[in-house]
C-alpha cells in the first residue's frame, strides 16, 4: 500500500525508469554529429551566390528600403527618452523650441509620421523582397531541372522517381522559404541592432559595454549547437526523401498494389518510413529548443545585468531617468533581434544542408555532353558491333564478345532465352551504358565519339512499355517531331493504322489521354508509338517486344504497320513471338554472352521461341512486299 502523501516502490522505480529514458533521449538528441553527418557549410552559399548575382540590382533596393526601415524603426525608442526628460521632467525648451506647437504635440505629429513613411517602405521592402526570392528560386529550379535531365540514362535506372523529385523540389523550396522568411528577417534585425547600438553608445557608453560581455556567452551557445543541427536536419531531409521515393513508388504501382489486395501492406510501408521521419523531426525540434531556451537564459541574465547597473547609475545620478529608460526600452525591444541574429546560424542549417543536397546534384556528372562530340549531318543507319563484353556495375558479366554487323534494310531478330541480354544489347545501343570493352560503330564512327543526342535522334523505339503525356493524342504523336504538321501526324497515324481508332474518340485527335495513357488500348498506344515512329522518320528502328500485350487480331494490325515501317531503315527487334519473327530477315542467337547468326531451320530446340520462329519464318520480303 502506498503511503498516503508518499511513493510506493513501484512508482518510484517507474518514475526512475522514466526519468533514465528522458536522460537518454536528451543524450540522443544532443549526441555529436559524425563526420558523414556533417554536410558543407560556407562554401555551399558562395556557390548560390551565383544566381543572385544577375538580381543585384532589386537586391540592392531591397537592402536599402530593408536599412532605412531599421533606421527609422531605431528612432521609436528614443521617444521615450523625450517624453520622460524632455516632457514629464520639464525640461520644456527641447521640442518647443523647434515647433509652433506643444512638446507632446510635436512628438506624437513625429511618431505618426515615422509610422507612415515606415510602413511606406515595409511594403515596398516586401515587394522587392518577393521578386529577388521569386526570380532566385526560378532561375535555379530550371537550371536544376535541366541538369537532372542531362543526367545519363543509367542514372534514372539506378534511381527511383521519388527521391529524384524530392530533391529537385522540396530542397530548392526550403531555400526559398530561407530567401523569404529568414533572410530579410535577419538583414532587418540586424540593421536594427546596429542602429540601436550607436543610440545606445550615445545614451550611455559603461551600459553598453555591460551588454557587449554577454556576446561571448550567445557566440557559444551557437558553437555548441550549429554542427548538430546541421547534421540532424541533412538526416531529416534524406530521409523525407525517402518518403517521396515509396510515395511514387506506391502511386507508380497502384495497379500491381490493388492486385494484390496490398494496401494496407503499403500504408503500413509507408506509415513506417513517416514515423522515421516524425522522430528525427521531434529530436530536431527538441535540439533547436535547447538552443533557444539557453539562447533566452542569457538575455535574460542580460537584462537583469542592465537593471542592476543601470539602476545603480540612475541612483548615483550617472544616468537620467530618460535615459535610463530609453535604454531598457532597447533592450527589450532589441531582445527578439538580437536573439534572431544569433539564431540565424542555427536556424539556417536546415537551408544549408538544402543547399548542400542541391550542390550535391549539380556535382554528379551530366551526360558526357554534346561539347566535342560528333553530330554527322547524314547517317545512313549502318551499325556494326566488335567483340562487345558488358557487366552491369556490380554484376555478372552479361556480354562476353557480341559481333554482329546490320545495314539499311535489314531486319535482325535478336532471340535468346530470357534474361540473356537483349535488351542490354539495345541499352548500349542507346548509349544508355558503356561497354567495357569492344566497338560499337554506326556507319563506321565509333559510337563513344558520338553525341549521346544525336544517336537518340537517329533511332526510334517502340517497345511494350509505352509512354504518353497527359495531353492530346495529336501532340502525343507529334513528341517524336515537334515540328510536324497536322498534315504529317495524320499521315503518320494512317500508317500506323490507328487514324480509324481515333476518329472513333469523341474529340478525335484532340482527345486528352488519361494519366499515362489509361484511356486507351494497349494496343491503341502501341500503335501510337508506331505513328510517332513513322513521323520521326529515324534510320534506325528498334522493336522490344512491341506486340507482347496483344490478340491475335491486333497483332496482325500492329504486325502490318510494323513491316511498313521496318522498310528501308536498319531494324532490331527483339521478341519471343514467333509471329512477329516472321518479318525478320536474320536471326542473331544471343547466348553465353555471344551472339551467333542462325538459318532459321537451325535454331537449337532448346529455345523455344527461337524454335517456334523457325517453324513460321519468312524472309522479311515476303512480308514487306
Ligand atoms: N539496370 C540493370 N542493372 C543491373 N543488372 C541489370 C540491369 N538490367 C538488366 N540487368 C541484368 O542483366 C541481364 C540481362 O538483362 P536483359 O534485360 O538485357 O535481358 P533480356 O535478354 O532482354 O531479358 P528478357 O527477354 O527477359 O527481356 C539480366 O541478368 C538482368 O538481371
Amino acid at each position: 500500500m502506498p503511503e498516503a502523501g508518499g511513493l510506493s516502490g513501484i512508482q518510484c522505480s517507474g518514475l526512475f525508469r522514466r526519468s533514465r529514458r528522458g536522460l537518454s533521449f536528451v543524450r540522443e538528441v544532443l549526441r555529436s554529429p559524425s563526420g558523414a553527418e556533417r554536410p558543407g557549410g560556407t562554401e555551399d552559399i558562395a556557390f548560390f551566390l551565383r544566381y543572385v548575382r544577375p538580381l543585384w540590382k532589386v537586391g540592392a533596393s531591397a537592402l536599402l528600403a530593408t536599412v532605412f526601415v531599421a533606421g527609422l524603426k531605431a528612432l521609436i525608442p528614443l521617444s521615450s527618452k523625450v517624453f520622460i526628460d524632455d516632457i514629464l521632467l520639464g525640461n520644456e525648451a527641447g521640442l518647443s523650441s523647434l515647433f509652433p506647437v506643444s512638446s507632446l504635440t510635436a512628438l506624437a505629429a513625429a511618431l505618426l509620421l515615422l509610422g507612415a513613411v515606415m510602413g511606406g517602405m515595409d511594403v515596398l521592402r516586401s515587394y522587392l523582397m518577393a521578386q529577388l526570392r521569386e526570380r532566385f528560386s526560378l532561375a535555379l529550379q530550371t537550371d536544376l531541372f535541366d541538369h537532372v535531365l542531362r543526367f545519363p540514362l543509367s542514372y534514372f535506372r539506378s534511381q527511383q522517381t521519388g527521391y529524384v523529385m524530392s530533391r529537385v523540389s522540396d530542397d530548392v523550396q526550403i531555400l526559398q522559404y530561407v530567401f523569404s522568411q529568414f533572410l530579410p528577417t535577419m538583414i532587418a534585425n540586424v540593421m536594427y541592432v546596429a542602429f540601436a547600438f550607436v543610440v545606445l553608445f550615445s545614451l550611455n557608453l559603461r551600459l553598453t559595454l555591460v551588454v557587449l560581455a554577454f556576446v561571448p556567452f550567445f557566440l557559444l551557445v551557437n558553437v555548441l549547437f550549429i554542427g548538430r543541427i546541421r547534421a540532424a536536419s541533412y538526416r531529416e531531409r534524406e530521409r523525407q526523401a525517402y518518403v517521396s521515393r515509396d510515395l511514387a513508388e506506391v502511386i507508380t504501382g497502384i495497379d500491381t498494389v490493388k492486385t494484390h489486395a496490398a494496401e494496407d501492406r503499403e500504408a503500413g510501408r509507408i506509415s513506417r518510413t513517416l514515423r522515421d521521419v516524425v522522430q528525427i523531426r521531434i529530436k530536431n525540434t527538441m535540439l533547436a529548443a535547447f538552443s533557444e531556451y539557453i539562447r533566452i537564459g542569457v538575455q535574460f541574465l542580460m537584462l537583469v545585468a542592465v537593471f542592476w547597473y543601470g539602476g545603480s547609475e540612475v541612483i548615483a545620478g550617472a544616468m537620467s531617468v530618460g535615459d535610463f529608460v530609453a535604454f531598457t526600452v532597447y533592450i527589450a525591444t532589441f531582445a527578439a533581434s538580437v536573439s534572431i541574429f544569433f539564431s540565424f546560424p542555427v536556424v539556417i542549417q536546415p537551408a544549408l544542408t538544402s543547399a548542400a543536397r542541391i550542390r550535391e546534384i549539380f556535382g554528379l556528372e551530366r551526360e558526357v555532353g554534346e561539347e566535342g562530340l560528333l553530330a554527322p549531318e547524314h547517317f545512313r543507319g549502318q551499325i556494326a558491333f566488335t567483340d562487345i563484353a558488358f557487366a552491369y556495375p556490380g554484376g555478372a558479366p552479361v556480354l562476353r564478345g557480341v559481333s554482329f554487323t546490320a545495314r539499311p534494310g535489314d531486319v535482325i531478330a535478336v532471340v535468346g532465352r530470357t534474361g540473356v541480354g537483349k535488351t542490354t544489347l539495345i541499352n548500349l545501343l542507346m548509349k544508355a551504358f558503356s561497354p567495357q570493352a569492344g566497338t560499337i560503330m554506326l556507319d563506321g564512327i565509333d559510337l563513344a565519339d558520338l553525341d549521346p543526342r544525336w544517336v537518340r535522334r537517329q533511332i526510334s523505339v517502340v517497345s511494350q512499355e509505352i509512354f504518353l503525356f497527359h495531353t492530346t493524342i495529336e501532340e502525343n504523336i507529334r513528341y517524336s517531331r515537334p515540328e510536324a504538321s497536322r498534315g504529317e501526324v495524320i499521315e503518320a497515324a494512317r500508317k500506323a493504322q490507328v487514324h480509324d481508332d481515333i476518329l472513333g474518340f469523341p474529340n478525335g485527335y484532340a482527345t486528352v489521354v488519361g494519366e499515362r495513357g489509361t484511356r486507351l488500348s494497349v494496343g491503341q498506344r502501341q500503335r501510337i508509338a508506331i505513328a510517332r515512329a513513322f513521323l520521326k522518320d529515324a534510320p534506325i528502328l528498334i522493336l522490344d517486344e512491341p506486340t507482347s500485350a496483344l490478340d491475335t487480331a491486333t497483332e496482325r494490325q500492329v504486325q502490318e504497320a510494323l513491316g511498313t515501317l521496318a522498310r528501308r531503315r536498319t531494324t532490331l527487334l527483339i521478341s519471343h513471338r514467333p509471329s512477329l519473327l516472321a518479318i525478320a530477315g536474320r536471326i542473331l542467337l544471343l547466348e553465353e554472352g555471344r551472339v551467333r547468326e542462325v538459318e532459321p531451320g537451325s535454331i537449337p530446340a532448346g529455345d523455344a521461341a527461337a524454335a517456334d520462329a523457325q517453324k513460321r519464318h519468312r524472309p522479311v520480303a515476303a512480308c514487306n512486299p
